[in-house]
């Protein structure tokens, strides 16, 4: 685990930037110097800051920018906020509620495949659900493309030519959208299967509101157990396993002087499990811990952050959260699912929390 590599390499520092003990410290990572924030308070502090000298970090664009381009993700300043008022907008909630069919016939086809793999198998299917959820989250992928394509006509895309802003946002979005919101989907299959008491539940659910109703926003708003499993998902395996940023400049985030050059690292699957915060059963999967919201979840909702913080929190939260509710409501009203012998649970921490070796569920029809 990456956290037990991070105890191993900490050490403390005396210079002028004195911090917080605890779980709060500072480690070089190579030549990177890095604070480690595990402190909900300190979350916080991040939270609300406003200033664009918190960036993202150098590294992202030296290693991984053949990857990530430099699009949204990776850029900072007056790139990064050009390509933010191009793009965020179009996620809003309005915007989203537009693609919703796309969405729902995205997963009708989805259920479709299985249906017919389910009664070639004689009621009962061994399916890898990986790349059959990736085809339903690729829609909205291709979706994204258009919105870029149309941004880069009318958008006001700063010192990006409108071919620049394209290629170097394909990539990102291609990444956000259609990998991560995949791999969250896929994390909650495979939590749904393997407890039969939540996926009982929210089938009920799904089935008493859902009925012989079309599916659509305001369906999916009444789904409240639907809700609070997706909210439980996230907390458990978020795609995104930890919120990074650098001072650009010398930082303060209340009392501490974050010096210009420093990397911050929130380590999400610490911070959304610590027992202190989510109480004894932290690791166990109990969607009903969010009946009251993540407030009533947790003794500080900066504890609650699969979608990151401040300004650079995820424009595309929204969508992914109503890809996930279409997917498992879908899912659920045709499917019952269990975890297959040929699962293997082995999280994979790379650029992204992966199954590693992907995600075999039995699949009957209800
Ligand atoms: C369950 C699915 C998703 C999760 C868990 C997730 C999580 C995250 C996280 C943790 C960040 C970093 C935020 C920070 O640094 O504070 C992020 C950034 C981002 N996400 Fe998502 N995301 C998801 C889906 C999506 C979707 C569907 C889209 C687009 C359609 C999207 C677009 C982006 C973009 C463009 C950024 C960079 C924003 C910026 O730096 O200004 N994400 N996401």
């Amino acid at each position: 685990m990456l956290s037990s590599l991070l105890l191993f390499t900490k050490h403390h520092v005396n210079d002028a930037f004195t911090f917080v003990t605890g779980k709060t410290f500072f480690f070089r990572l190579g030549m990177v110097p890095v604070l480690y924030v595990t402190d909900p308070e300190l979350v916080r502090e991040i939270n609300l800051c406003r200033s664009l000298d918190l960036g993202k970090p150098a590294y992202l664009q030296k290693d991984r920018g053949p990857l990530l381009g430099k699009g949204l993700i990776t850029t900072n300043c007056a790139v990064w906020t050009h390509q933010r008022k191009t793009i965020a907008p179009n996620l809003y909630v309005d915007k989203v509620k537009v693609m919703l069919p796309l969405v729902i016939e995205s997963a009708k086809a989805l259920v479709k495949s299985w249906e017919s793999m389910v009664e070639s198998e004689g009621g009962v299917a061994d399916i890898r659900v990986d790349e059959y959820v990736r085809n339903f989250t690729g829609t909205t992928a291709e979706a994204m493309i258009q919105i870029l394509m149309e941004g880069a006509k009318h958008g006001e895309l700063g010192p990006s030519t409108p071919e620049q802003f394209v290629v170097d946002n394909c990539k990102d979005l291609y990444l956000a959208a259609f990998e991560v919101t995949g791999i969250s989907a896929i994390w909650g299959l495979m939590l749904l299967a393997s407890h039969p008491e939540w996926q009982e539940r929210a089938r009920a659910e799904v089935l008493e509101v859902f009925g012989s109703n079309a599916l659509d926003s305001r369906i999916l708003g009444k789904m409240k157990v639907l809700k609070m499993v997706v909210q439980e998902v996230l907390r458990l395996y978020p795609g995104v396993a930890f919120v990074s940023r650098e001072a650009l400049q010398d930082v303060k985030l209340g009392k501490l002087v974050v010096p210009k050059g420093v990397n911050i690292w929130i380590w999400l699957l610490e911070l959304q499990q610590d027992p202190k915060l989510w109480g004894p059963d932290a690791d166990k999967f109990n969607p009903g811990r969010f009946a009251n919201g993540v407030s009533g979840a947790c003794k500080n909702s900066q504890a609650y952050i699969p979608f990151g913080v401040g300004a650079r929190i995820c424009p595309g939260q929204s969508l992914a959260i109503w890809e996930m509710r279409v997917m498992f409501a879908v899912i659920l009203a045709n499917f019952s699912l269990s975890l297959s012998p040929n699962y293997h649970h082995i999280p994979n921490f790379g650029l992204l929390l992966e199954p590693k070796y992907g995600v075999n569920l039995l699949v009957g029809k209800i």
